[in-house]
């Protein structure tokens, strides 16, 4: 059988090295609004928030990836220490390996050390709350890092592929999710993993008191092509299969819309397939509140701390430049600004029954 060790050396290994990125996220079909005479500087564009209770210099969290193994622990603390420096945010990766083998805790819980100030998410699968994980294993991942939220992340679409997957998602989920949350003093974030969140999936969470939402849709990392890789590698019959499963799922743009049209007042990640400033830029008009990065920063990362910090100032700068060019001086400005959405994703949101004005007064409103 495949140890979790190696699956987790390997998730890594692929994302590097191999070809990962399917679908489109139609940020391509949102388009901000020129303004010729911003009436402000550039300088003067401020880009601080707040996410979790604590103040980001910007948006931008790189989300939850890795750990479990000393090399992964030390792609963490790169990132801990970059994203602390800048006022920025992250999450780690699934935690199950340190539930599961105690040794490996150190390898989430450095990023604490290196974070000290930093608003910091921990992670768990949903598939482990039907096979016995409940509040105490939540519990214990938050504590490992001294969380201010923890992510269930939702990988049904990967599961299905992952050669020893659990693809086994049954509603107890929901029902144990919502149970656990009473008890919690920081919030869950439900989050999806390269799929998308859809406007059905985000109403179980929301009606019942659950409002933090990553959206990770398609358009980014397709978690099918990780395991179909895997799976090639071990002659798994259903690799051929997850080729027509590659670019499954909501484009993150339209899961932005779709989450936003339902949790009217919760908190969004628009994260799946985000690349630059614009695009976070893009998210944040659209509906996010955070703009958030996966495999640009693994990439950065296992370059080092200055490769990273250079990534992250760029996207700051262009995030920047959006915003001045599209005379918005603040995030709050930003999020109220003109758009105009187009093409694919105007039709996806015409036959999701999306009505265009309404979402416009929905997303103003924030
Ligand atoms: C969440 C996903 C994108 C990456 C981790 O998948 P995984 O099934 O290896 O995670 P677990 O160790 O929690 O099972
Ligand atoms: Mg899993």
């Amino acid at each position: 059988n495949i140890s979790i060790t190696n699956r987790k050396i390997e998730h890594v290994e692929i994302c590097l090295y191999e070809n990962v990125e399917f679908g489109s996220t139609l940020f391509e079909d949102v388009t901000l609004i020129h303004q010729s005479l911003p009436g402000f500087s550039l300088a003067d564009v401020s880009t601080t928030t707040n996410f979790l209770g604590k103040k980001m210099s910007a948006p931008i969290i790189i989300t939850g990836m890795t750990g479990g193994l000393p090399e992964l622990g030390k792609i963490n603390e790169t990132i801990a220490e970059v994203i602390e420096e800048l006022g920025l945010g992250m999450g780690v990766g699934s935690q199950r390996i340190a539930i599961e083998k105690k040794e490996t805790k150190e390898t989430f819980s450095i990023v604490r050390k290196k974070a000290p100030n930093s608003p910091i998410i921990a992670n768990l699968g949903a598939p482990q709350f039907v096979k016995g994980y409940s509040l105490e294993q939540v519990e214990e991942a938050i504590q490992m890092i001294e969380a201010d939220a923890i992510a269930i992340h939702f990988n049904s679409a990967q599961e299905v592929f992952q050669p020893e997957g659990e693809p086994n998602y049954s509603i107890e989920i929901l029902y144990k999710l919502i149970d656990i949350s009473k008890s919690l003093k920081v919030p869950i974030i439900i989050k999806e993993s390269g799929s998308g969140l859809s406007m059905e999936v985000t109403k179980m969470f929301y009606e019942n008191g659950i409002k933090y939402f990553d959206t990770s849709g398609t358009g980014g990392t397709s978690w099918v092509s990780v395991e179909m890789y895997r799976g090639l590698r071990r002659n798994n019959w259903k690799a051929e299969s997850a080729k027509l499963f590659l670019d499954w799922g909501i484009p993150t743009a339209a899961s932005i819309v779709e989450v936003r049209s339902i949790a009217q007042d919760g908190t969004i990640i628009g994260s799946g397939g985000v690349r630059n400033g614009l695009e976070v830029a893009k998210a944040i008009a659209l509906g996010a509140d955070i703009g958030g990065f996966a495999l640009p920063a693994l990439k950065a990362a296992v370059k080092g701390k200055e490769s990273l910090m250079n990534f992250l100032k760029k996207v700051i700068f262009e995030l920047k430049v959006a915003m001045f060019l599209s005379g918005n001086k603040t995030i709050g400005e930003l999020k109220k600004t003109p758009i105009v959405i187009r093409k694919e994703l105007r039709n996806w949101l015409d036959s999701r029954g999306i009505n265009l004005s309404y979402y416009d007064s929905v997303r103003k409103r924030r």
